[in-house]
């Protein structure tokens, strides 16, 4: 039987899963099930050559009762609805594991950034912003960076939406560049986060970091600041990889190296004293260590038993399906799930919007060092979970997220 990868009906399943086993009111399953506001819209762009080039953009809010919503943007060829409203259901669970006071939302645009000037670039951010403005704000839904999105995007859609409302808000998107109200550490805050709960999972298990062996799919922002702080820790990062080609060395890479020839030529294809391979040789290397920090549904029954690292953090978000959890749970296999290993990114977006409401500002030992601790009591209430319910860590995870929304929603009265 085919696999199921529609990432808007594997989040629903996982939410039953976890209302079933907590034996909650119905209630809370159908006011989770769904996004509680969905917004598309369409609105044309001047391209260089002249021609106007009408784009689709949404906007998926899902469950407010602990805070405003909030979640990233993403510019990609297949942004559609059924993603970003799964998008959105997995950043309210996110919110609510590491104790963030926001809803979870998620949107983007359908497009292919890479064949885009920067002109272009930024008269689409500020179209979309100015057909959404009066569905997002600071207190309401505050957008942040995603895939192929950037601080220079935020810093366009703020611009954009501060002159809508006539003054400055700085508070409306997050990732922002540090001289218009980012804050420090936020670019390198979800690899950073993923590192930290990585670290917590090695010693859980009485392992060395000095002794891993590391593959991380995708040398993006979240993949390439991950290998490098794993890097800087003693770890060997055997292989990666991006859209274009995988790189793989026995010996190990050094990522600051790595990072520098892609940005020399486009991607780490042909990255000296490697060899190349392809995502799916990738995947099933011989490591410790596996992150995945691309795209969804790469980690499924296809692939899963072949699959040789002991430990998996998810950077990226909704990378592995039902069916490949079960085949990895059964091997033995750690999943550090994607709503607490890529928690990082949010948690310090929360301390930028906090920065920007007190416009007051801190330094990058105080931002990381309180990631750091909401990070580590994160992965310890869920490995703590996980041994209670003896279930894995993907399950443990939703079933502390779903309470914490179940009991904030009984204390506002939406439920009996
Ligand atoms: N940026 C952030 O703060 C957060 C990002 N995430 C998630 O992390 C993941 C990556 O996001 P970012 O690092 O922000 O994006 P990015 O755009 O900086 O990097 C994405 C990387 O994935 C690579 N990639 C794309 N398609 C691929 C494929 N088919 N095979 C291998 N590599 C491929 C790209 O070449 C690029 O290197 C996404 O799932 C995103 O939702 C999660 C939490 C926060
Ligand atoms: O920083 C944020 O607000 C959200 C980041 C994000 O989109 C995610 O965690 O998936």
């Amino acid at each position: 039987m085919s696999e199921n990868t529609n990432v808007y009906q594997i989040v629903q399943q996982q939410i039953k899963e976890a209302v079933d086993m907590l034996g909650l009111d119905y209630t809370v399953f159908e006011m989770l099930k769904q996004p509680q506001n969905v917004l598309e819209v369409s609105f044309p762009v001047k391209m260089d050559d002249g021609s106007i080039k009408v784009f689709r953009g949404i906007r998926s809010q899902h469950c407010d009762v602990l805070g405003p919503f909030k979640g990233g943007l993403r510019f990609h060829p297949t942004v559609e609805m059924d993603e970003a409203k799964a998008l959105s259901m997995w950043m309210t669970f996110k919110c609510a594991v590491v104790g963030v006071p926001y809803g979870g939302a998620k949107g983007g645009i359908e497009c292919n950034p890479k064949e885009m000037s920067q002109g272009e670039l930024e008269r689409l951010s500020r179209g979309f912003i100015k057909n959404v403005a009066n569905f997002i704000g600071p207190e309401k839904d505050i957008p942040a960076p995603d895939v192929y999105t950037n601080p220079q995007v935020m810093a366009w859609m703020m611009d954009e939406f501060s002159k809508v409302r006539g003054y400055n808000n700085f508070g409306i998107m997050t990732g922002k560049p540090i001289n218009i109200g980012g804050s420090k550490g936020r670019s390198e805050a979800t690899g950073r986060g993923c590192v930290y709960v990585t670290r917590e999972a090695v010693k859980e298990l009485g392992w060395n970091m000095k002794d891993m062996k590391v593959v991380v799919q995708g040398f993006g922002n979240a993949g390439s600041i991950a290998a490098k702080l794993l890097y800087d820790m003693g770890a060997t990062i055997v292989a990666t990889n991006d859209s274009v080609s995988g790189v793989y060395s026995e010996e190990g890479v050094n990522p600051y190296e790595l990072e520098k020839y892609k940005k020399e030529t486009g991607s780490v294809k042909n990255y000296p004293g490697t060899e190349n391979v392809t995502n799916s040789e990738l995947l099933t290397l011989e490591c410790d260590i596996l992150i995945p920090a691309a795209l969804e549904n790469q980690l499924t029954q296809a692939n899963a038993s072949d699959i040789k690292a002991k430990i998996i953090a998810e950077a990226a978000n909704g990378p592995t399906t039902p069916e490949a959890d079960k085949i990895l749970f059964e091997k033995g296999v750690i999943t550090l799930p994607d709503i607490l290993a890529n928690a990082g990114g949010v948690t310090v977006s929360y301390f930028e919007w906090v920065q920007n409401l007190q416009n007051f500002y801190w330094t990058e030992d105080e931002v990381n060092n309180r990631m750091e601790e909401m990070m580590v009591d994160a992965f310890k209430s869920c490995y703590k979970t996980r041994e209670s319910y003896d279930v894995h860590m993907r399950t443990a995870a939703y079933l502390l997220a779903v309470q914490r929304l179940a009991d904030a929603m009984k204390t506002r009265g939406w439920l009996n």
